[in-house]
């Protein structure tokens, strides 16, 4: 369903950030991009849709490659691909419907983008997505009075209304306390199963990506390190992703986090 293509990313400043990443996503498979700071995850995530255009390669969504589109091809491509972000990128003076809505405009003619004014069937079915996050009471709150897991949440119902085929998920949880963490992977990973999505996951919790995903690819220094099931993520090769560290203390630290949380639950 994704595809890239020897994709190379090198800034201006000379930083090669992506250095000829093949990688393939199938349809509806969840996939956690894991790896140190600078290793390229942001980078490759907005290679996808051109929030950063690459140097080279080639992305293909289904059978459309990407990097050579212009402008209109370039936005519908765009509807496919939802993006969730780490601080949310909501619109603070608006509310949590308008927010959720705003993830139609990709669809809306440009007269109606400038007015707001949407058609009731993506109406019904932003309150159909606010329902089934647990929002639905909040539709008339503005964004700004908002908790950091409600805003989230708000988030993927507004990359769900564009009906992607592929999320972009860009370190989701890295705001949020860690129950929370846990309750926003695990409804994006719900979400994902019920709708057939794909998502590309960027995410520094090695832990929570284990406990969700089918499969892990581990970054370093623009190359893929490590591709495989999340129990395959043994500290030698967690070494080998993010360096020497006593990974042992590390896993099994979590792991007790998690039975308390689990038993708070
Ligand atoms: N706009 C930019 N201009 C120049 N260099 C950049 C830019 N954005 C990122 N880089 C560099 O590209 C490399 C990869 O950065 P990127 O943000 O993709 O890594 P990351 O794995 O997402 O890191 P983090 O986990 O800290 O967010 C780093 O060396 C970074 O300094």
């Amino acid at each position: 369903m994704l595809k890239l293509k020897k994709l190379v990313k090198t800034y201006r400043t000379g930083d090669q950030a992506l250095k000829a990443i093949d990688l393939e996503v199938p349809e509806g498979q969840v996939l956690a991009l894991i790896g140190p700071s600078g290793a390229g995850k942001s980078t490759l995530i907005r290679c996808i849709n051109r929030l950063v255009e690459p140097t080279s390669g080639e992305v293909w969504l289904g059978d459309i490659e990407l990097t050579h589109l212009k402008s209109s091809g370039l936005r519908r491509a765009r509807r496919e691909m939802g993006m969730i972000f780490q601080e949310y990128a909501l619109v603070e003076r608006l509310t949590v419907m308008e927010n959720v809505l705003s993830g139609r405009l990709g669809y809306v003619g440009f007269w109606r983008s400038l007015t707001r004014r949407f058609p009731q069937s993506d109406v019904d079915e932003a309150f159909r997505l606010l329902d089934r996050v647990g929002l639905l009471e909040m539709a008339d709150k503005r964004a700004d009075e908002l908790s950091g897991g409600q805003r989230q949440r708000v988030g993927i119902c507004r990359a769900l209304i564009q009906n992607p085929k592929l999320l972009l998920v860009d370190e989701p949880t890295a705001s949020l306390d860690p129950k929370t963490s846990r309750q926003i992977m695990r409804l994006i990973c719900e979400l994902c199963a019920e709708r057939g999505l794909a998502a590309i996951i960027n995410i520094h919790d090695v832990a929570l990506a284990q406990m969700f995903v089918q499969r892990v690819v581990g970054l370093r220094f623009g190359a893929i390190e490590f591709d495989g099931p999340p129990d395959a993520l043994v500290p030698e090769v967690l070494t080998t992703i993010y360096g020497e560290e006593d990974w042992e203390a590390t896993i099994k630290k979590v792991e007790d986090d998690d039975t308390e949380i689990e038993a708070a639950e």
